[in-house]
Protein backbone atom coordinates (compact mmCIF):
# COMPACT_ATOMS: atom_id res chain seq x y z
CA UNK A 1 0.00 0.00 0.00
CA UNK A 2 0.94 3.40 -0.86
CA UNK A 3 2.39 5.22 2.31
CA UNK A 4 -0.20 7.76 3.66
CA UNK A 5 1.95 10.47 3.45
CA UNK A 6 2.18 10.20 0.19
CA UNK A 7 -1.45 9.80 -0.25
CA UNK A 8 -1.80 12.89 2.09
CA UNK A 9 0.57 14.76 -1.01
CA UNK A 10 -1.91 14.00 -3.85
CA UNK A 11 -4.29 16.90 -3.20
CA UNK A 12 -7.45 14.72 -3.23
CA UNK A 13 -9.21 15.20 0.54
CA UNK A 14 -9.18 11.79 2.64
CA UNK A 15 -11.91 10.83 4.42
CA UNK A 16 -11.85 8.95 7.78
CA UNK A 17 -14.14 7.02 10.55
CA UNK A 18 -13.51 6.86 13.68
CA UNK A 19 -12.82 3.22 15.31
CA UNK A 20 -13.81 3.63 19.14
CA UNK A 21 -15.67 0.71 19.40
CA UNK A 22 -11.86 -1.70 19.85
CA UNK A 23 -14.01 -4.49 18.10
CA UNK A 24 -12.03 -6.48 15.28
CA UNK A 25 -16.13 -7.10 13.57
CA UNK A 26 -16.87 -3.57 13.43
CA UNK A 27 -14.02 -2.76 12.00
CA UNK A 28 -14.10 -5.39 9.19
CA UNK A 29 -17.71 -3.62 8.69
CA UNK A 30 -16.21 -0.29 8.50
CA UNK A 31 -13.36 -1.10 6.06
CA UNK A 32 -15.37 -2.32 3.58
CA UNK A 33 -17.59 1.33 3.42
CA UNK A 34 -15.43 3.30 1.53
CA UNK A 35 -13.84 5.73 3.66
CA UNK A 36 -9.95 6.29 2.94
CA UNK A 37 -8.72 5.75 6.60
CA UNK A 38 -10.02 3.99 9.82
CA UNK A 39 -8.39 6.02 12.64
CA UNK A 40 -8.09 2.73 15.40
CA UNK A 41 -8.19 5.12 18.63
CA UNK A 42 -6.19 3.76 21.80
CA UNK A 43 -6.24 7.23 24.15
CA UNK A 44 -9.92 7.18 24.48
CA UNK A 45 -11.04 3.62 23.23
CA UNK A 46 -10.80 -0.04 25.75
CA UNK A 47 -8.01 -1.10 23.29
CA UNK A 48 -4.38 -2.82 24.15
CA UNK A 49 -2.00 -3.42 21.49
CA UNK A 50 -3.44 -7.43 21.72
CA UNK A 51 -7.16 -5.68 20.95
CA UNK A 52 -5.90 -3.56 18.09
CA UNK A 53 -4.11 -6.19 16.37
CA UNK A 54 -7.04 -8.13 16.25
CA UNK A 55 -8.78 -5.22 14.17
CA UNK A 56 -5.62 -4.22 11.73
CA UNK A 57 -5.65 -8.19 10.84
CA UNK A 58 -8.94 -7.75 10.02
CA UNK A 59 -8.89 -4.41 8.03
CA UNK A 60 -5.39 -4.33 6.68
CA UNK A 61 -6.80 -6.19 3.36
CA UNK A 62 -9.31 -3.51 2.19
CA UNK A 63 -9.09 -0.16 1.33
CA UNK A 64 -8.68 2.09 4.10
CA UNK A 65 -5.36 3.17 5.62
CA UNK A 66 -5.36 1.79 8.82
CA UNK A 67 -4.25 4.77 11.64
CA UNK A 68 -3.51 3.80 15.33
CA UNK A 69 -3.58 6.98 17.99
CA UNK A 70 -1.59 6.09 20.96
CA UNK A 71 -2.84 7.08 24.22
CA UNK A 72 0.24 9.18 24.88
CA UNK A 73 3.67 10.09 22.93
CA UNK A 74 4.83 7.28 24.89
CA UNK A 75 8.29 5.84 22.93
CA UNK A 76 7.03 2.09 24.58
CA UNK A 77 3.65 2.44 23.22
CA UNK A 78 4.42 3.73 19.88
CA UNK A 79 7.41 0.56 19.73
CA UNK A 80 4.10 -1.98 20.07
CA UNK A 81 2.23 -0.08 17.74
CA UNK A 82 4.63 0.02 15.46
CA UNK A 83 5.82 -3.54 15.68
CA UNK A 84 1.88 -4.95 15.25
CA UNK A 85 1.71 -3.57 11.81
CA UNK A 86 0.74 -0.09 11.86
CA UNK A 87 2.36 2.37 9.67
CA UNK A 88 0.29 5.57 10.02
CA UNK A 89 0.00 6.78 13.90
CA UNK A 90 -1.47 10.11 15.56
CA UNK A 91 0.31 10.79 18.50
CA UNK A 92 -2.00 13.38 21.01
CA UNK A 93 -1.42 15.86 22.89
CA UNK A 94 1.77 17.84 21.84
CA UNK A 95 2.07 20.95 22.88
CA UNK A 96 5.86 21.91 21.56
CA UNK A 97 8.19 21.25 19.00
CA UNK A 98 10.21 19.34 21.57
CA UNK A 99 7.42 16.94 21.67
CA UNK A 100 6.66 16.53 18.27
CA UNK A 101 10.68 15.65 17.76
CA UNK A 102 10.32 13.04 20.25
CA UNK A 103 7.35 11.72 18.88
CA UNK A 104 9.37 11.30 15.89
CA UNK A 105 12.41 9.58 16.73
CA UNK A 106 10.19 7.05 18.57
CA UNK A 107 9.61 5.71 15.44
CA UNK A 108 12.97 5.88 14.07
CA UNK A 109 15.21 3.35 14.62
CA UNK A 110 19.36 4.38 15.63
CA UNK A 111 20.82 6.70 15.00
CA UNK A 112 17.76 8.89 13.81
CA UNK A 113 16.03 8.00 16.40
CA UNK A 114 15.22 5.31 19.65
CA UNK A 115 12.96 2.60 18.20
CA UNK A 116 14.02 -0.58 20.01
CA UNK A 117 14.75 -3.05 17.73
CA UNK A 118 12.92 -6.60 17.53
CA UNK A 119 12.82 -7.30 13.70
CA UNK A 120 12.57 -11.46 14.28
CA UNK A 121 9.86 -10.99 16.01
CA UNK A 122 7.70 -8.23 14.64
CA UNK A 123 5.38 -8.70 12.47
CA UNK A 124 6.02 -5.06 10.92
CA UNK A 125 8.71 -7.25 9.85
CA UNK A 126 7.15 -10.12 8.59
CA UNK A 127 8.43 -11.87 11.05
CA UNK A 128 11.92 -11.66 10.03
CA UNK A 129 10.89 -12.31 6.53
CA UNK A 130 10.58 -8.90 5.11
CA UNK A 131 13.72 -8.01 3.49
CA UNK A 132 15.83 -5.02 4.45
CA UNK A 133 12.95 -3.72 6.90
CA UNK A 134 15.19 -2.09 9.17
CA UNK A 135 16.99 -0.08 6.89
CA UNK A 136 13.64 0.63 4.92
CA UNK A 137 11.07 0.88 7.90
CA UNK A 138 10.74 4.54 7.81
CA UNK A 139 10.21 5.00 4.29
CA UNK A 140 6.55 3.27 4.82
CA UNK A 141 5.74 5.38 8.29
CA UNK A 142 3.27 8.14 8.45
CA UNK A 143 4.08 10.10 11.36
CA UNK A 144 0.72 12.86 12.34
CA UNK A 145 1.10 14.62 15.66
CA UNK A 146 -2.38 16.53 17.10
CA UNK A 147 -2.37 19.80 18.55
CA UNK A 148 -5.24 20.39 21.07
CA UNK A 149 -4.31 22.90 23.33
CA UNK A 150 -3.91 26.61 23.55
CA UNK A 151 -0.02 26.07 24.00
CA UNK A 152 0.34 23.65 21.10
CA UNK A 153 -2.26 26.50 18.82
CA UNK A 154 0.62 29.38 19.91
CA UNK A 155 3.14 26.63 18.97
CA UNK A 156 1.53 25.22 15.75
CA UNK A 157 4.26 26.54 13.43
CA UNK A 158 6.99 25.23 15.01
CA UNK A 159 5.33 21.98 15.65
CA UNK A 160 4.04 21.36 11.78
CA UNK A 161 7.69 22.31 10.90
CA UNK A 162 9.00 19.62 12.92
CA UNK A 163 11.28 17.11 10.96
CA UNK A 164 9.72 13.55 10.54
CA UNK A 165 6.08 15.29 10.95
CA UNK A 166 4.04 14.74 8.28
CA UNK A 167 0.98 16.03 9.11
CA UNK A 168 -0.65 17.71 11.87
CA UNK A 169 -4.23 16.68 13.06
CA UNK A 170 -6.40 19.42 15.02
CA UNK A 171 -8.40 18.10 17.88
CA UNK A 172 -11.49 20.36 18.38
CA UNK A 173 -12.89 18.76 21.11
CA UNK A 174 -9.82 19.49 23.50
CA UNK A 175 -8.75 22.43 22.27
CA UNK A 176 -12.26 23.81 23.07
CA UNK A 177 -11.29 22.30 26.89
CA UNK A 178 -8.28 24.35 26.76
CA UNK A 179 -9.66 27.59 25.21
CA UNK A 180 -12.85 27.48 27.47
CA UNK A 181 -15.29 26.19 26.04
CA UNK A 182 -15.80 22.24 26.97
CA UNK A 183 -18.25 20.65 24.94
CA UNK A 184 -18.61 23.56 22.38
CA UNK A 185 -16.32 22.47 19.89
CA UNK A 186 -18.31 24.94 17.79
CA UNK A 187 -17.89 28.15 19.36
CA UNK A 188 -16.64 30.90 17.48
CA UNK A 189 -13.34 31.10 19.70
CA UNK A 190 -12.66 27.95 18.86
CA UNK A 191 -13.43 27.96 15.43
CA UNK A 192 -11.18 30.60 14.76
CA UNK A 193 -8.29 29.52 16.92
CA UNK A 194 -8.95 26.17 14.25
CA UNK A 195 -8.00 27.96 11.44
CA UNK A 196 -4.99 29.98 13.11
CA UNK A 197 -3.66 26.38 13.43
CA UNK A 198 -5.10 25.65 9.56
CA UNK A 199 -3.25 28.45 8.66
CA UNK A 200 0.28 27.91 10.49
CA UNK A 201 0.21 24.08 9.13
CA UNK A 202 -0.42 24.69 5.95
CA UNK A 203 2.34 27.81 5.95
CA UNK A 204 4.58 24.89 7.52
CA UNK A 205 3.79 22.76 4.26
CA UNK A 206 2.51 20.00 5.79
CA UNK A 207 -0.80 18.82 5.24
CA UNK A 208 -3.62 19.40 8.13
CA UNK A 209 -6.19 16.91 9.49
CA UNK A 210 -9.30 17.78 11.41
CA UNK A 211 -12.43 16.01 13.27
CA UNK A 212 -15.35 17.62 11.31
CA UNK A 213 -18.57 18.15 13.69
CA UNK A 214 -21.06 17.34 11.13
CA UNK A 215 -21.13 15.58 7.25
CA UNK A 216 -21.54 19.65 5.87
CA UNK A 217 -18.63 20.77 8.38
CA UNK A 218 -16.77 17.66 6.77
CA UNK A 219 -17.60 19.27 2.73
CA UNK A 220 -16.71 22.69 4.34
CA UNK A 221 -13.38 21.48 5.62
CA UNK A 222 -12.42 19.41 2.42
CA UNK A 223 -12.86 23.38 0.50
CA UNK A 224 -10.68 25.01 2.95
CA UNK A 225 -8.02 22.25 2.00
CA UNK A 226 -7.66 19.99 5.00
CA UNK A 227 -6.10 16.90 3.38
CA UNK A 228 -7.79 14.43 6.16
CA UNK A 229 -10.86 15.01 7.73
CA UNK A 230 -12.75 12.05 10.31
CA UNK A 231 -16.28 12.28 9.33
CA UNK A 232 -17.69 10.37 12.26
CA UNK A 233 -17.16 7.51 14.16
CA UNK A 234 -18.39 3.99 14.37
CA UNK A 235 -20.36 4.75 18.02
CA UNK A 236 -21.82 7.99 16.35
CA UNK A 237 -23.40 5.67 13.54
CA UNK A 238 -24.48 2.86 15.92
CA UNK A 239 -26.32 6.01 18.32
CA UNK A 240 -27.58 7.91 15.36
CA UNK A 241 -29.18 4.44 13.23
CA UNK A 242 -30.51 3.09 16.38
CA UNK A 243 -32.74 6.54 17.66
CA UNK A 244 -33.49 6.67 13.93
CA UNK A 245 -34.90 3.30 13.36
CA UNK A 246 -36.89 3.46 16.85
CA UNK A 247 -38.48 6.64 15.86
CA UNK A 248 -39.30 5.76 12.42
CA UNK A 249 -41.15 2.47 14.06
CA UNK A 250 -42.35 4.22 16.78
CA UNK A 251 -43.80 7.17 14.85
O1 LIG B 1 -10.03 16.64 20.61
C1 LIG B 1 -10.71 16.04 19.76
O2 LIG B 1 -11.79 16.45 19.30
C2 LIG B 1 -10.18 14.75 19.25
O3 LIG B 1 -9.01 14.46 19.42
C3 LIG B 1 -11.17 13.78 18.63
C4 LIG B 1 -11.84 13.01 19.75
O4 LIG B 1 -10.89 12.52 20.66
C5 LIG B 1 -12.59 11.80 19.17
O5 LIG B 1 -12.91 10.93 20.23
C6 LIG B 1 -13.87 12.17 18.49
O6 LIG B 1 -14.78 12.72 19.42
Amino acid sequence: MIPFKHRLAEGKPLIGLWQALANNYTADICARLGFDWLLFDGEHSPNTAQTLLGQLQAVERHGPEPIARVPANDPVIIKQYLDIGFRTLLIPMVDTAEQAAAAVAATRYAPEGIRGVASGTSRAAGFGMTPNYLANAADGLTVIVQIESRIALTNAAAIAATPGVDAVFIGPGDLAASLGHLGDPGHAEVQDAVAQAMTAIRGAGKPAGIFALSPQHTRQCCEQGYAFVAAGTDIGLLVKGGKALLDEVRG
